[in-house]
């Protein structure tokens, strides 16, 4: 995106909120923070005090599971079916069975956590994957013939594992880049964030005075006569007024709204 002039206005909205609450609970592993809000035009405040409605304090809560859409095009062909000669729909009692029988499996579940799925996120996983193998008009191929081989008794529960994952990393999507998401939420050591901005040489003017003293004034009057400048506020309403006036004044600026 390019913006051709030298300022431009932010409106910080919620969508910082989110990632600090998923920051707060993957670093500390402490309960949400519920309130997040802004009282005044510099200060965060963050209270902590609250708990998640479910009260498990559990990071996992906080990912809502992807729908994962079902085949249900009844004139695709059913492989699977074709090549074991073997209709899953008819068996359906069966292949719920056999489902409830590996989400009961001690060893699935360690097998899970293995790969990031708490017993929040096995079981929100396996209600998706058994509503997609009992609901879905004809399944994949491979899983088909799993199945099949698992009614025949040609093959064992724990088969069933790597198609059940597949299927949960749909869901999560997350599951892939856990590692990534804790590194970029790691809000515990600030200063080493941004580190090659630390390393510019840089001013730092900070104001600091009781309300209404003056401080927001002091800090725009330098952002309008600046050669180039950033304001970042945390009300739409603010950052609209610091637009239109640096905008009457003649110092032109663009504003963002994340
Ligand atoms: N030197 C000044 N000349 C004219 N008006 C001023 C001056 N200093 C402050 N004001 C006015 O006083 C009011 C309060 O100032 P300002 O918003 O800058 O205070 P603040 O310290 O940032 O307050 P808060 O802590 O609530 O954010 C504003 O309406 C501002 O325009």
């Amino acid at each position: 995106m390019s913006l051709s002039p030298a300022r431009i206005t932010i409106k910080c909205a919620n969508i910082g909120l989110r990632r600090l609450q998923i920051a707060t609970c993957l670093q500390t592993g402490a309960r949400a923070l519920n309130h997040i809000h802004f009282g005044n035009r510099r200060s965060l405040h963050v209270t902590s005090n609250c708990r998640f409605s479910d009260d498990s304090g559990n990071v996992s809560t906080l990912f809502v599971p992807v729908p994962v859409k079902l085949t249900t095009n009844p004139d695709d062909i059913d492989i699977g079916a074709e090549l074991t000669s073997v209709d899953l729909k008819e068996k359906k009692d069966d292949v719920l069975q056999i489902l409830n029988k590996f989400y009961t499996k001690r060893e699935m579940r360690m097998l899970g956590v293995e790969q990031g799925l708490d017993a929040h996120l096995f079981h929100q996983a396996f209600i998706s994957f058994r509503r997609y193998v009992i609901e879905s008009e004809h399944l994949p191929a491979d899983l088909h013939i799993i199945l099949s081989d698992i009614l025949s008794d040609s093959g064992h529960i724990d088969d069933i594992f790597p198609y059940y994952m597949r299927h949960a990393k749909q869901v999560f999507p997350m599951l892939d880049c856990m590692d990534d998401l804790k590194k970029i939420s790691d809000l515990t050591t600030p200063a080493n964030l941004y580190q090659e901005a630390r390393a510019m040489k840089r001013k730092i003017i900070f104001h600091a005075g009781p309300t209404n003293s003056g401080k927001t004034y002091q800090a725009l009057e330098r952002f309008y006569t600046a050669k180039s400048g950033v304001y970042c506020g945390p009300l739409k309403l603010l950052a609209n007024e610091v637009h239109q006036k640096s905008n009457a004044r003649g110092t032109k600026n663009d504003i963002l709204y994340l």
